[in-house]
């Protein structure tokens, strides 16, 4: 697969105070980046926007130079919750769950009023259903940022748009508006399905993503399940690609950014990264791999790399079983967990404005199987095969007898 730059670069292309003809040939980059970057808006921001309440927060691209992420310590809150939930729980009106892999939704619940309790109880319900949204949220970005800092450290984006509104770097804002149109022709949906930033040392955990102008219909996100994914395989196949490790590159996104006359603010890096990594919390086996920025299984020839990747690729985005889809309101919020999810987004809401915000935590480094048992003393278990065990449900035949003895073969 070609690489691509992802949805993450959506946003504005303000250039800046640049003669003419250099914001000509900026603005002619640009649109050469169209293949690379479907989701691009280059004249937004330039329009004359005082009549919208949001306009501090239309993106802007600074131009400043961050030194190379290094190792930090991270613990995840889940580990310090109720499993039960109960503080979060009896908040909600509702508790709805969307599907069963993947997605619930939590009604009457104001974000500004979590206790640091509810905070750790909600950092598990995410780590173990994916995602979890929440309408209706008046809580503002410093807010969102605040909740996000008790799950981890904040990700500073090297490439994206960060608000107008000084002091917001670590905000990554995604917008687009009428200025222009999306062409659906210059990609495949299978590539825009990514996990964000994945190329890090650390790629997040917990994050988050406030709506706060949207058009009235389209403009949705998806999610896939790692989680379901995994489960979905056969136990040969699950036992083979845990012992596997992958490449994950921002090069192709910062080299999109370039060739579109933007400054990148941190040099790109690559990771290697478990193909099947643990959740720390959960202890679930989660599939890592997606089509935004994994790039190579590494130790096996190329064309099994390609031809893996390919058909995990091709589960992401196509097994509608993995997913779930959200319709935002303005002032929708998601939170979803990183590391064992995948999401895109719809682009069929032009000439309408979307805009939205997210704050974005770092997590642990992946932990594969083997490194996660050997340090827990625990060992890591098939999503699916534990709800079943919960529910009193027969483990399919399919799942007994071929795995290595791992607890599940009687
Ligand atoms: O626009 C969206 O719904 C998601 C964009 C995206 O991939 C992100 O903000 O991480
Ligand atoms: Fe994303």
């Amino acid at each position: 697969m070609a690489p691509v730059a992802i949805s993450e670069e959506s946003g504005n292309g303000t250039i800046g105070s640049v003669s003419e003809s250099k914001k000509v040939q900026a603005n002619q980059r640009i649109e050469d980046t169209r293949i690379i970057n479907p989701f691009y808006s280059p004249s937004a921001g330039n329009e004359n926007d005082d009549d919208y309440s949001y306009a501090k927060y239309k993106p802007r691209f600074p131009v400043v130079n961050w030194e190379p992420l290094t190792e930090i310590e991270v613990t995840d809150r889940g580990h310090f919750a109720d499993s039960s939930k109960t503080a979060l729980f009896s908040a909600a009106q509702k508790v709805k769950h969307l599907t069963p892999a993947i997605g619930t939704e939590l009604v009457g619940i104001d974000l500004r009023q979590l206790t640091n309790q509810q905070k750790d109880e909600l950092a598990l319900l995410v780590a173990e259903r994916g995602v979890v949204f929440f309408r209706d949220q008046e809580l503002s970005i410093h807010e969102q940022l605040d909740i996000a800092r008790h799950f981890g450290p904040l990700h500073k984006h090297a490439t994206t748009p960060v608000p107008r509104e000084p002091g917001l770097e670590e905000v990554h804002v995604v917008y687009n508006d009428a200025s222009r149109r999306p062409d659906a022709s210059a990609f495949s949906k299978i590539e825009l399905w990514h996990s964000d930033v994945t190329y890090e040392i650390q790629p997040p955990s917990t994050t988050s993503l406030k709506v706060i102008t949207g058009p009235e219909y389209g403009g949705d996100t998806l999610w896939s399940s790692g989680y379901a994914l995994y489960s979905s395989l056969s136990p040969g196949m699950q036992v083979y690609l845990e012992g596997l490790t992958a490449l994950h590159s921002a090069v192709a996104q910062a080299r999109g950014s370039r060739a579109a006359g933007l400054h990148v603010r941190r040099e790109p890096v690559e990771s290697i990264h478990p193909v099947v990594r643990v959740h720390p919390v959960t202890g679930w086996k989660s599939v890592y791999v997606n089509p935004g920025f994994t790039r190579r299984i590494l130790g096996v020839p190329k064309p099994e790399s390609d031809t893996i990747l390919n058909f995990l690729f091709h589960q992401i985005a196509e097994n509608v079983d993995f997913h779930v889809r959200f319709h935002w309101e303005p002032n929708s919020v998601a939170f979803w967990d990183n590391r064992i999810v995948t999401h895109t987004a719809t682009f069929d809401f032009w000439p309408q404005t979307r805009h939205a915000l997210r704050a974005t935590p770092h997590g642990e480094k992946p932990e594969s199987v083997e490194d996660y048992e050997s340090r827990t003393g625990k060992v890591a278990k098939d999503r699916q095969i534990e709800i079943w065990k919960e529910q009193g449900i027969e483990i399919p035949q399919s799942k007994k007898g071929l795995s290595r003895a791992r607890g599940y073969n009687d």
